[in-house]
C-alpha cells in the first residue's frame, strides 16, 4: 500500500522546462488520470515522477523521498512502463516479463516458483500465452504493447506509472488491460498513475483526473467535474458533447 505524493515537481530537458507547478496525491489504491493534450508534457511529467529525469520539487512514497531509496527498493515501490520503450529485442516474451522480477530475486538471481507464476497469470491475463516463447522483434505493435505492460505489472511495485497503456490496443484487449491493473489495485493496493488519450476510458478507470495544458496543471478533479465540454474546447480545441452512462460517467463524444 503506497501513498503517492508530488509536490511542486518542475521537469524538462537540458535547459528547458516543460512541466512545472504539478502538486498532487494519490491514496494507496487510487488510480490518478493525467490527460491533456499532445505535447501538453503528461510523459515528461511521469518520467519526472519516476524519478527518470532531473527535476524539482518533491515525489514522496508513504512520505519518503522516493530518490532516497536504494536502487532495488525504488524497483519495488515504483514501476514505469514507456509509452516508446527500448526492447532487447532478442529476448522471447517470457524472458522479457520475467525481468520485471529482478527486485524481487534472491542474492543468486534465480527466479522462484513464485516468479514464475506472476509471470504465468500474467501472460494469461494479457492473452500472450500463446506468444511466450516468441522473440520480441517478431511481435505486433499491440502484442508488443501487452508485454511491455505484463513486464512492468510483474514488478508488482506499490505505485504504477503507466504512459499511454492503451495504445495501439484494440477495445478489448484495452479493456482488458486497465481492468487488471484495476484488480491490482482492489486486491493489492496498488496506487495507479496513467496518461491516457482515451477521455472515456480514464472517466471509467480513473478516480481523478489532472489535465495538463502547455506543461501546467490546467484542471484536477473527479472525471465529471474536469471534463467538461467547456474545458475539452479550451484545452483540446476539440467539439464534444459530454454523455453519460447510467452511472453517470462521462462519455466523451466528438460532434461534427
Ligand atoms: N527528449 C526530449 N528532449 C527535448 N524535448 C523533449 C524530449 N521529449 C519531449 N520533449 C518535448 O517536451 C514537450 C512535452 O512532451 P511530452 O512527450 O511530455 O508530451 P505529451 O503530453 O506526453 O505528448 P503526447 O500526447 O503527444 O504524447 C514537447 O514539446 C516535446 O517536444
Amino acid at each position: 500500500m503506497s501513498r503517492l505524493e508530488v509536490r511542486d515537481l518542475a521537469a524538462g530537458y537540458r535547459r528547458t522546462t516543460v512541466v512545472s507547478g504539478v502538486s498532487a496525491t494519490v491514496d494507496a489504491g487510487g488510480w490518478l488520470g493525467i490527460i491533456g493534450p499532445n505535447g501538453a508534457g503528461k510523459s515528461t511529467l511521469l518520467k519526472a515522477i519516476a524519478g527518470l529525469l532531473g527535476r524539482s520539487g518533491e515525489v514522496l512514497v508513504d512520505g519518503r523521498p522516493l530518490m532516497s531509496l536504494p536502487r532495488r527498493e525504488r524497483a519495488r515501490t515504483i514501476a514505469y512502463a514507456p509509452q516508446i520503450p527500448q526492447l532487447p529485442m532478442g529476448l522471447t516474451v517470457t524472458d522479457y516479463i520475467l525481468l520485471g522480477r529482478t527486485p524481487h530475486l534472491g542474492p543468486l538471481g534465480w527466479e522462484g516458483q513464485s516468479d514464475l507464476e506472476v509471470v504465468n497469470e500474467l501472460l494469461t491475463r494479457l492473452d500472450l500465452t500463446h506468444l511466450a516463447g516468441r522473440a520480441l522483434h517478431t511481435l505486433s505493435g499491440g502484442e508488443r504493447q501487452r508485454t511491455v505492460l505484463a513486464r512492468a505489472l510483474a514488478q508488482r511495485a506499490g505505485v504504477l506509472l503507466l504512459d499511454e497503456p492503451t495504445t495501439g490496443l484494440d477495445i478489448g484487449h484495452a479493456q482488458a488491460l486497465l481492468d487488471l491493473v484495476d484488480e491490482l489495485r482492489t486486491e493489492l493496493g496498488t496506487t495507479v498513475i496513467t496518461t491516457l488519450h482515451d477521455l472515456t476510458l480514464a472517466a471509467q478507470y480513473a478516480d481523478d483526473l489532472l489535465l495538463i495544458a502547455d506543461g501546467t496543471p490546467a484542471a484536477h478533479g473527479t472525471p465529471a467535474e474536469v471534463l467538461t465540454p467547456d474545458t475539452l474546447h479550451t484545452h483540446y480545441a476539440a467539439r464534444t458533447e459530454v454523455l453519460h452512462t447510467p452511472h453517470g460517467t462521462p462519455v466523451i463524444a466528438p460532434t461534427r
